[in-house]
């Protein structure tokens, strides 16, 4: 049973995870944690706000559609990270992202064990735990720590695609590639300026649309992989310190093959 206790400063609770079950793939996790957090967060903002919508991972993986108008909408994944929650790898957030007409109007990703509250308002900054963030501002990729992630596909081209970006990085070379098995918490350490890049393929909405606006607030860019305008549905991004960081991975990462049947976000 994984086990976590998260306390803050008003409020303390235990994550439980009674029942683990499979996904899309033997790494994609599925706790009862994961359903609760997410129905206690809907049903909470669904009392004062009746006429949102919602795009919530596990509803999804329950069947709803992945459809975001533009209509006031929150983007939610209750755990981010649930591998590490299941094995207790001290890295877990909840992500909460606002959207209105498409565009992100504030994030919240608490990471849970460590006690950081990240969050960012449009055109408002970006902080954590209430002091302001700012990414390095580093624009030589040569001189750029870069988180990933492993992701939860398991077949060839997945895994192949995957390593050969890494290998691409670390033959700039790059001083660091980090992946800490939370996509919402990797995209936050862009904003605080410990790491100065981060690029994911493969991911979905509700793990980075709050990050997004952290790391933009923070003074940092976003794009697709190729380059390209930041689409979040689009399950490509690069965050990074600069354009310079962000273009140098753009020129590096491949995403073609592997995205070939990938289409847009879907559970
Ligand atoms: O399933 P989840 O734990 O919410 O989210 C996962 C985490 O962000 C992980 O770091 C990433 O590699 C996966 O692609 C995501 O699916
Ligand atoms: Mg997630
Ligand atoms: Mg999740």
């Amino acid at each position: 049973n994984a086990h976590i206790i998260c306390r803050t400063r008003d409020f303390c609770f235990v994550l439980n995870s009674k029942e683990v079950r499979l996904k899309s793939s033997p790494a994609d996790l599925v706790t009862e944690t994961d359903q609760q957090v997410e129905k206690m967060l809907i049903s909470a903002i669904r009392r004062k706000y009746p006429q949102h919508r919602f795009i919530g991972e596990e509803s999804v993986a329950a069947g709803e559609a992945v459809e975001l108008t533009d209509s006031p909408t929150w983007i939610i994944d209750p755990i981010d990270g649930t591998v590490n929650f299941v094995h207790r790898f001290p890295f877990v957030a909840v992500s909460i992202a606002f959207t209105v007409n498409k565009q992100t109007e504030f994030g919240i990703v608490y990471s849970c064990v460590e006690d950081k509250l990240f969050h960012a308002q449009r055109g408002r900054g970006a902080y954590l735990n209430g002091k302001p963030l700012c990414v390095s501002g580093q624009t030589d990729i040569h001189r750029c720590v870069v988180v990933t992630e492993i992701g939860a596909e398991r077949d060839d081209l997945a895994l192949s695609t995957m390593t050969s970006n890494i290998c691409r990085l670390l033959r700039l070379p790059v001083q660091g590639v980090r992946a800490l098995g939370t996509a919402a918490v990797d995209m936050c350490q862009v904003a605080t300026g410990g790491a100065d890049a981060y690029y994911h393929i493969g991911m979905h909405c509700w793990d980075i649309a709050a990050s997004t606006i952290i790391v933009l607030e923070a003074g940092g860019v976003v794009m697709d992989t190729d380059g390209s305008e930041f689409d979040m549905m689009s399950r490509k991004v690069i965050a990074a310190s600069s354009s310079a960081v962000a273009n140098g991975i753009a020129q590096v990462v491949q995403a073609d093959s592997f995205l070939g049947d990938f289409s847009r976000n879907r559970a």
